[in-house]
């Protein structure tokens, strides 16, 4: 049941009479198939273009990285470095993030998007922070609204205290403690996960095993639920617009529905849902941190007209202050440095306060950075 724009937006977006638009029932031109959905959310028809092929690569298998056995490793590394090489993106299974903890993620994802508008806005996004609910980004954006409600939270290891449980009390109340939990354990298993592919993305790139282990150990991740409701005008509308995530590695789980996509070879390639495999991609601080080698990959997410579909998304990133830089050996093989230094917070800032994080993120940063601090040549 296509429940329209009204779930994405509160209150409910009043479709505007169509005399607003100079059009009157007498025009010709009315009669003409009117968009059923709100024009903020319509891409140009050139933006679309849906997918058809299916893509298929190997998948990466972590079983033997978990046993130690280095001819699995390098294995699992060669396939890693010719994806990230072609588009930055694979998918691992025997992973070991345990499959019911993924089920119940799901779950409590699905009770949140189902409440009532009243209980979701209690944890709405405020300006400025990352945190929080939002409908469309209706908030932040006027037009090519994506047709999804998201819900986002920071995730850190440091001492005893949750602050993902806290998040879900404090915004929400004592009957979401459960949710926290649930969410707080499921980053865990991210990040640790998270770690492993640090050391095969190392080993792929013939740097030091720990480097990037290291750069990301003490990191705060970004964790965000996406719901994409059924949309009428699946062509005239994204769940989620093409993009590079600004990120450096993103751990997504979808549910069987399928839509995510991805830029390769010149075509858009769908994503079969696996239940048993995460979804990796690699961001554009990655893309940085590997001076340039690997790309950060070019992915959207479609929506179709009869089934809500649903994705957990986790973000690596760094601990905000950390310098975005790539390793030496791997710049002395190269010869010559990609992109300047950067924090990851000025990143981040940058894709949340000036520039709405798309295709060309990383090229836009970089000319941002260097048109406020000029190099000084002297
Ligand atoms: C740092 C981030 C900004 C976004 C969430 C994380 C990583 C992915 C980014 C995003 C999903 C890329 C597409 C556009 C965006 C605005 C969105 O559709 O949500 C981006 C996120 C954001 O700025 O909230
Ligand atoms: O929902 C999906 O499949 C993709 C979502 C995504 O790319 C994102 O949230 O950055
Ligand atoms: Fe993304």
């Amino acid at each position: 049941m296509d429940l329209g724009a009204s779930t994405l937006l509160c209150p409910p977006l009043e479709l505007t009479d169509k005399k607003e638009h100079g059009v009157s029932p007498s025009d010709s031109s009315f009669f003409k198939k009117q968009p059923s959905i709100p024009m903020e959310f319509i891409w140009a028809k050139g933006e679309m273009g849906h997918a058809h092929e299916e893509l298929r690569e190997p998948v990466v298998d972590l079983e033997g990285f978990f046993a130690g056995d280095e001819v699995a490793i390098q294995h699992a590394a060669m396939l890693v470095r010719a994806a990230c090489l072609n588009h930055g993106f694979f998918q691992v299974i025997n992973h070991r993030v345990d499959p019911h903890l993924i089920t119940v993620a799901h779950d409590h994802m699905e009770a949140f998007f189902k409440l009532p508008w009243s209980k979701k806005l209690r944890a709405q996004r405020k300006p400025g922070s990352l945190w929080g609910y939002s409908g469309a980004h209706a908030d932040r954006f006027s037009l090519k609204l994506p047709w999804k409600e998201t819900l986002s939270f920071g995730f850190h290891e440091n001492g005893s205290e949750s602050v993902v449980e806290d998040f879900f009390k404090s915004t929400l109340g004592e009957e979401f403690e459960q949710t926290g939990l649930v969410y707080q354990k499921y980053c865990q298993a991210m990040k640790d996960l998270s770690l492993v592919l640090m050391e095969l993305l190392a080993i792929s790139l013939g740097v030091d095993r720990l480097h990037y282990r290291n750069f990301f150990e003490d990191g705060s991740s970004i964790m965000r639920c996406n719901n994409y409701p059924p949309c009428q005008e699946p062509g005239l509308a994204f769940g989620t617009g093409p993009h590079c995530d600004p990120t450096s590695l993103t751990i997504l789980h979808q549910d069987q529905v399928g839509g995510l996509e991805v830029y390769v070879n010149n075509k858009w390639r769908t994503i079969r849902p696996r239940r048993d495999a995460l979804v990796i991609n690699l961001g554009d601080t990655f893309k940085a941190l590997s001076n340039g080698r690997y790309k950060s990959c070019l992915h959207r997410a479609v929506v179709n007209r009869y089934k809500e579909r649903r994705s957990l998304v986790f973000f690596v990133c760094p601990r905000e202050d950390r310098v975005v830089t790539p390793p030496q050996d791997l710049v002395c093989r190269e010869g010559t440095r990609k992109y300047p230094d950067f924090k990851w917070s000025d990143l981040l800032e940058f894709t949340q306060k000036y520039y709405r994080a798309d295709d060309a993120t990383l090229q836009n940063f970089t000319k941002w950075l260097l048109s406020s601090n000029p190099p000084n040549h002297h």
